[in-house]
């Protein structure tokens, strides 16, 4: 891969603090992310997933190592991305499609130009009937559609998902994880996924990224080739098995879960 094609990170670390305060969030690690591919990153709580983000976007400075994205050495906050965090922050005073639109506001880009794709991307999430609600009158689940469409409207190639699905409910989680890939389906935006659900990972990426308990480095990164689209029937699919049970074993290991039951 060209450093200019895609996410390129080359013995990328964190250091937070200073002295005996510092903590070690990442350990050098090494990453290539394709365009159009769709990666998922697991690993237990406290182990860097969400400073990776974080470095990735530029909106923290990393320690050590090089940095690229889309070809641009990452020394600031990346502008051309879309995030969606656990918590969809929607502006209670602005209407679902307004909400969508903050983003071409805050970005100071044309309205008019915008809304088509704001409608389109409302359709495309479900909400094309709460264009005019206001976020109170949302379930989690439609608000957490509302935030996808706000990540997405500006067109940036690459969207970063920080455990998008984590508030939701079990079953609208599914829902939201079938929307997704049928979304990423239509678009090929480059996704990162960041999530503690290895059957998430699994389900949705191109590629997942195992990473171990803190300092996070990458155990091992797998190839999900499971055809799309992964509906309901793909838990049962061969390689769904296989490979949830390759990253419990790695967790089990590394003393993220300790055995127990049945094995
Ligand atoms: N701003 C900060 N200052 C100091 N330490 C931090 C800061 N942000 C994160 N850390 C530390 O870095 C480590 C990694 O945190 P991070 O939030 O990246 O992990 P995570 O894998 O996303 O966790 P979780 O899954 O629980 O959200 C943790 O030990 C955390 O305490």
């Amino acid at each position: 891969m060209t450093a200019s094609s895609g996410i390129s990170i080359r013995g990328v670390s964190k250091v937070y603090g200073q002295g005996e305060r510092a903590t070690t969030a990442l350990a050098p690690i090494d990453l290539d992310i394709e365009p159009g591919e769709f990666v998922a990153i697991v690993g237990p709580s406290g182990c860097g997933k969400s400073t990776l983000l974080r470095l990735i976007t530029g909106l923290v400075p990393r320690t050590g190592g090089e940095l690229t994205v889309f070809g641009k050495s990452v020394n600031a906050p990346v502008t051309d991305i879309g995030i969606v965090f656990q918590q969809p922050i929607l502006l209670e005073w602005r209407n679902v499609l307004e909400n969508v639109l903050f983003q071409i506001d805050m970005r100071g880009l044309d309205r008019a130009r915008y809304m088509p794709k704001a409608l389109e991307l409302l359709k495309a999430v479900g909400l094309e009937d709460f264009a005019d609600r206001r976020p109170y009158e949302l379930s989690g689940g439609m608000r957490q559609r509302a935030s996808i469409a706000r990540g997405l409207v500006h067109e940036p190639p690459l969207l970063m998902m920080d455990e998008a699905f984590g508030a939701l409910d079990a079953l609208t989680r599914e829902q939201m994880r079938i929307d997704l890939e049928r979304l990423w389906m239509e678009t090929r935006k480059t996704v990162v996924f960041i999530t503690h659900s290895i059957d998430e990972a699994v389900l949705l990426a191109d590629r997942v990224v195992v990473m171990s308990p803190r300092p996070g480095r990458i155990e091992t990164i797998m190839t999900i080739d499971i055809p799309r689209p992964r509906g309901l029937g793909a838990r049962k699919d061969p390689r769904f098995v296989a490979a949830t049970d390759a990253i419990t074993e790695i967790f089990l290991e590394r003393g993220v879960f300790s055995a127990g039951g049945h094995g």
